[in-house]
């Protein structure tokens, strides 16, 4: 086991204007599940296949504990990985591949045959050992090359998008598998994903990336209720944070009626920089509706009493609405800052409004964010 870290490393494609990757810096804890996602082409295969000795690292420094590993051969890194495609051989049954890498190490028969029966039995493949990958299923076959990186005991596990052939329920079977077995193993792993989900649910951090950039490494739960700025706010989240370029006034920050509180200092900030908007998130999951209409959550009572935050609310036009079962989304429409912006609600699944009623809501205090219109940055705490 071991830490990884990312000392400013570059990797510039001989030939490119920008690099790949710009200066990464990562420090990645003894047994960490650390998740690089971000759009395609934004440089995660290249940051990890850097790690893996696969790409050059023009500048800065990768150290594997204490080793520097920058300019060190990919057999030397004590690292295994785990690739899209598998790359399985075809001709080997599931125990050669499996055992493989042992084999050319050196390693003796018994010795190799008793490490491929105990990562077989962690991953429920005992009764495939003597199978050709063909004759195995994609999930089985997932499970042969994560088999393959166990047997070798490695210092860091890599994977690349190791469950993108799988169908969408199998993903979430495996996903959760992968997690545990990581947790199980306590092997620090670095894994490229573009599905923010996986991302999510997978890693102890989630480093975000945009064109060759970091742009925030966090908990999960860090990384969804304080993005560090507008691009990380729109990314995760699914469906996105609504964003909503609004005025600076002098009180604060209006989002339909309601005020969203900045700190004064944030504001004259971005006002500095010659800003006159800033742009408010909100997550569709942190509206109130308040008037009780398609919210149906209010009985009668409650109803009267909040008659005072009916004024309050933000008056939505409902253009569709996507049922899931247990929720559902609201896409519409509101006049805020002076135009009409596009919102996604979540609401009740059982309490859905009716395409093209009207809703009212607030954004709840506390939930909402504002970053600098110009520079992305966020204003709020
Ligand atoms: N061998 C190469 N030669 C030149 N440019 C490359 C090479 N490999 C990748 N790039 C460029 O480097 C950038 C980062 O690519 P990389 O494959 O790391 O992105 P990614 O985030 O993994 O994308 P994806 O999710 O699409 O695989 C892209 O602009 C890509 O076009």
């Amino acid at each position: 086991m071991a830490t990884v870290t990312y000392d400013s490393a570059t990797r510039i494609y001989p030939g490119a204007k920008d690099p790949a990757v710009d200066q990464l810096d990562i420090d990645i804890e003894d047994g960490e599940f650390l998740v690089l996602v971000g759009p395609s082409g934004c440089g995660k295969s290249t940051s990890l296949r850097m790690l893996a000795g696969l790409e050059d690292v023009d500048q800065g420094s990768i150290r594997i504990g204490e080793r520097d590993v920058t300019h060190l051969p990919p057999k030397d890194r004590d690292i295994a990985m785990v690739f899209q495609n598998y790359a399985l051989y075809p001709h080997m049954t599931v125990a050669d591949n499996m055992g493989f890498a042992l084999k050319i190490a050196g390693v003796n028969k018994s010795e190799i045959r008793q490490k491929v029966e105990d990562a077989a039995k962690i991953l429920d493949l005992q009764g495939y050992l003597d199978r050709k990958p063909k004759a195995l299923s994609g999930g089985q076959r997932q499970r042969v090359a994560m088999g393959r990186a166990i047997v070798r005991e490695p210092q860091v596990f890599l994977m690349d998008e190791p469950l993108s052939n799988l169908d969408a329920k199998l993903r979430v079977q495996t996903r959760t598998q992968i997690a545990s077995l990581q947790r199980r193993l306590g092997i620090t792993t670095v894994y490229v994903t573009h599905d923010q989900v996986e991302a999510m649910t997978m890693g102890d951090r989630v480093a975000v990336l945009k064109d060759g950039l970091l742009q925030q490494v966090d908990s999960p739960r860090r990384m969804y209720d304080k993005p560090k700025n507008l691009f990380v706010a729109g990314f995760i989240g699914s469906p996105a944070m609504n964003l909503v370029e609004v005025p600076i006034t002098d009180g604060g920050v209006k989002f339909g009626n309601s005020v969203v509180p900045v700190e004064r200092e944030a504001l004259s900030g971005a006002s500095d920089k010659g800003d006159t908007t800033v742009t408010v998130g909100c997550r569709p999951e942190h509206f109130d509706i308040v008037n009780g209409d398609g919210g149906g959550k209010l009985d009668k009572d409650e109803k009267a009493s909040k008659s005072k935050d009916e004024h309050a609310g933000l008056a939505v036009h409902v253009d569709v609405v996507e049922e899931l079962g247990a929720d559902g989304y609201v896409f519409g429409s509101a006049e805020i800052g002076g135009g009409e912006k596009d919102l996604v609600i979540r609401v009740s699944g059982r309490e859905v409004p009716e395409k093209g009623s009207t809703i009212h809501v607030v954004p709840r205090a506390g939930e909402t964010h504002v970053f600098a219109t110009s520079s992305g940055e966020r204003l709020s705490d």
